[in-house]
């Protein structure tokens, strides 16, 4: 039984808090970002007070000049009052006591003109006469002050006229006061002291979960047990903490620096669209990463585009928010309250809702795609787990597996009688005893569909193998074979075409996760943290298999020990600084470590040197005592010495399947007579004398004086070799001669060659 979502968790959290402290600095820079800035807007802040106040200082000469928009209106230096309207100008300094009543110029009083309720106005041609009767404009939030003012004034007008109404309205506009007095629009400061909390961590978050798609460790850390659950939550909590950090100091800086946006405005609100917004930002980085493989090049630069896509409901809230901020500002009140939430005027309640049901269409479609990879595909997963459910698994397999079969019988005919066994072994206890064998495969076919006008490429075609346990099954084969997709397929990297395998007895196509918990894979390339160390990695891969404590310690001494990595310091280094063989024998150790029950070794011993390799088969040997280990690898000596029986596949089918000594016996079936004399020299009489010790000798081989030749071992006896070759070594004037068995190489070569000329691909 594989670890539990709480030990998964535990072992996946200290691993990333080991690389999170690893990169404290960018960590720390990340944070305090938003110190720097605030401090840039402050400052800014600070310079806009000063300017704006030097100007309201300045502004007693009547030639003052307003900037912005409307930089050539200059104030009317004889108005001793009246509504003159540049309509958004920058606010200027108010006064320290704002005019609560005005007598507006002539041309400005109050007329009939569509605009305005009241039908006492006079008409505008009073204004040609002289005759318009004074208007009194009257500004301030001070409704009830001004309701009496108004009572006293017009005392006539008190109870027709809708005097809250009217002195609302009234207070989005401000007086300004330039030596005149004029009316105008509550204008906002040129500069939005709002910086948009966003973006600098949605990098961080994308960077990190494709980092890990693109170098496989995501698989591998799922290949060693992890499951999807506990990754989910530790990365979503880890990118929550982060970011949260992130608005809080930027709340907290901006505040102590004197921002008025965040000041003005009630922290519990900002921190909730805050928080929500932070939530939507994780889940949308979750959901580019289910798209994106790769962090480098041109996807690098699809990503860094993504960070440039507006965040429309920030900016909304960042807007909602700025408006009350300033109307605190200018009103003396505080900005935005909760009881603001609720006024429809706002729309926050709304960006609120929308941001809340954004975050979880996020979440479905990442666990969608996540879990399906490609909506094409994950229509027919679905389909087929849905139709599983249904039916039940194993009887739609079986039945699915039968129909393979009668396809198969067709072409097993050319198969060699070894390969046809096989398949009747598998045939019978895929049905019977499926427990009984630590690995069957059963017709695993793999097509790699063509892309760019390119044809579908078979890679695996119906292979059937059995493996019992305490054994090391070798898969052999060229370049090209299908080696790796049989061994991905296995591992679950991929999924199979057409036919299935049992682990353990489960399932491959359905019974992955549970599979992954009783595995160990060293795959053909080392999928490592570079700053981790190697002692890092295997702590987190023991954990993960359930180990603690004294044995999960003792288990990464001996792993250490048994791949040679225990010297000079070897474990608590970064693995970035690890040399390829070192790479290499960690990911050995990782693949043994927590007595997984099926290890898949990919080409182990690639780029170690012959001591270290050794040392490997040493403890490849050792390890499957009691486990089934399935290596792959273009070493005949290594299969030689580690594998207890063969299996060769060329062009995606198994050749022949058997122990070292089987194949060699079955499809080496002669020895190599090697004979060397001085070159030109006495070679015919030398083919003559062979052909008269074995008369179905065949010559293979003639360079430079050295023949190489098969003599069947059927028949053929030692002694007579040995005996004839001593007689003419002085007269045929044999300088050296040899007679070797077969090897796995030489079946190997002979193995591939034949299928090269049957196969038609
Ligand atoms: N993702 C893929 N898409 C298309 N074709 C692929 C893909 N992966 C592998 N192939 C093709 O499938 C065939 C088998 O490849 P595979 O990597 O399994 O061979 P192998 O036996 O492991 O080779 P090697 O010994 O070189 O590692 C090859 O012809 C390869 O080109």
């Amino acid at each position: 039984m594989g670890a539990s979502h709480l030990e998964q968790t535990n072992a996946l959290f200290r691993k990333n808090l080991v690389i999170q402290r690893r990169a404290c600095k960018t960590n720390c820079c990340l944070i305090s970002f938003p110190l720097l800035l605030c401090s840039v807007i402050g400052g800014l802040q600070i310079a806009i007070n000063h300017a704006s106040s030097s100007q309201g200082e300045g502004a007693a000469s009547p030639a003052t000049h307003l900037d912005c928009s409307c930089s050539n209106v200059s104030v009317d230096e004889n108005a001793m009052g009246g509504i003159e309207c540049p309509d958004e100008c920058p606010l200027p300094r108010a006064p320290k006591e704002p005019p609560v009543l005005k007598i507006p110029f002539l041309k400005y009083r109050a007329v009939q003109d569509g605009l305005f309720p009241f039908t006492d106005l006079p008409d505008a041609s009073c204004r040609v006469n002289g005759s318009c009767a004074a208007t009194f404009l009257v500004t301030g939030g001070n409704h009830s002050f001004v309701e009496s003012v108004m009572d006293n004034i017009f005392p006539a007008h008190s109870s027709s006229v809708n005097l809250s109404a009217d002195v609302s309205a009234l207070s989005d506009f401000v007086l300004a006061d330039y030596g005149g007095s004029f009316l105008q629009n509550k204008c906002f400061p040129n500069l939005t002291l709002s910086y948009p909390v966003q973006h600098g961590n949605r990098t961080v978050i994308l960077t990190n979960l494709v980092y890990e798609r693109q170098n496989k460790l995501r698989i591998m850390m799922k290949m060693h047990g992890l499951g999807d659950l506990p990754y989910w939550t530790i990365s979503y909590c880890y990118f929550l903490l982060l970011s949260l950090l992130y608005v809080l100091s930027f709340m907290l800086f901006g505040s102590a620096l004197g921002l008025t946006f965040f000041r003005q405005n009630n922290y519990g609100v900002q921190f909730v669209f805050y928080f929500a917004y932070m939530n939507l930002q994780i889940s949308f980085a979750f959901l580019m990463t289910t798209y994106f493989s790769s962090v480098r090049t041109d996807t690098g630069s699809w990503i860094t585009l993504m960070e440039l896509l507006p965040a429309f409901s920030l900016y909304r809230i960042v807007y909602e928010f700025s408006r009350f901020e300033r109307h605190g500002n200018y009103m003396a009140s505080s900005g935005i309250q909760w009881t603001d939430m609720t006024n429809p005027e706002n729309g926050l309640a709304g960006v609120l809702i929308i941001m809340v049901l954004e975050w979880f269409v996020f979440l479905l479609f990442t666990f969608y795609l996540d879990r399906f990879h490609s909506i094409k595909d994950g229509m027919r997963k679905a389909a087929v787990f849905v139709r599983s459910r249904v039916n039940g698994n194993h009887v739609e397999t079986a039945q699915q597996q039968n129909i393979q079969l009668q396809e198969f019988r067709a072409s097993v005919e050319m198969e060699r009688t070894d390969v046809i066994r096989e398949r009747e072994i598998v045939e019978q206890i895929s049905k019977e005893s499926r427990r009984s064998y630590s690995v069957i495969c059963v017709n695993l076919e793999k097509v790699y569909r063509g892309q760019d006008g390119n044809a579908d490429k078979i890679a695996v075609r119906g292979i059937s193998i059995s493996m019992s346990r305490g054994q090391c099954f070798g898969v052999l084969g060229p370049n090209g074979a299908g080696k790796t997709t049989l061994i991905n397929m296995l591992t679950g990297f991929c999924k199979p075409t057409a036919g299935t395998a049992y682990i353990e007895g489960m399932d491959i196509c359905f019974d992955m996760d549970q599979i992954y918990t009783g595995i160990g894979v060293c795959p053909q390339d080392d999928l490592l943290w570079e700053n981790l160390t190697g002692r890092e990695h295997l702590l987190f891969y023991g954990r993960l298999k359930r180990l603690k404590g004294a044995a999960l310690a003792e288990a990464i001494e001996q792993s250490l020990r048994s791949m040679h990595l225990l010297a000079g310091g070897v474990p608590d280094k970064l693995v970035g600084k690890y040399s390829g063989g070192m790479k290499r024998r960690l990911s050995v150790a990782i693949s043994l470590i927590g007595d997984p029950k099926v290890v898949y070794m990919d080409e182990p011993s690639s780029g170690l040197d012959p001591a270290s390799r050794k040392n490997l088969w040493k403890a490849v040997k050792s390890a499957k005592q009691d486990r089934t280990i399935i290596l792959t690898t273009h070493s005949m000596e290594e299969a030689d010495v580690l594998c207890d029986r063969i299996g060769i596949i060329a062009n995606g089918s198994l050749q022949c399947i058997g122990s070292s000594k089987e194949l060699k016996d079955r499809y080496g079936g002669s020895c190599v007579l090697t004979v060397t004399t001085p070159a030109g020299e006495e070679e015919e009489e030398i083919e003559r004398l062979v052909q008269s010790i074995s008369p179905a000798a065949n010559r293979v081989y003639r360079v430079s004086g050295t023949q190489k030749f098969e003599l069947p071992k059927q028949g053929m006896k030692i002694s007579v070799v040995f005996r004839a070759m001593e007689q003419a070594k002085s007269s045929l004037h044999i300088l050296a001669w040899g007679l070797a068995d077969t090897t796995l190489e030489d079946v190997f070569v002979r193995v591939a060659k034949q299928s090269d000329m049957s196969t038609v691909t």
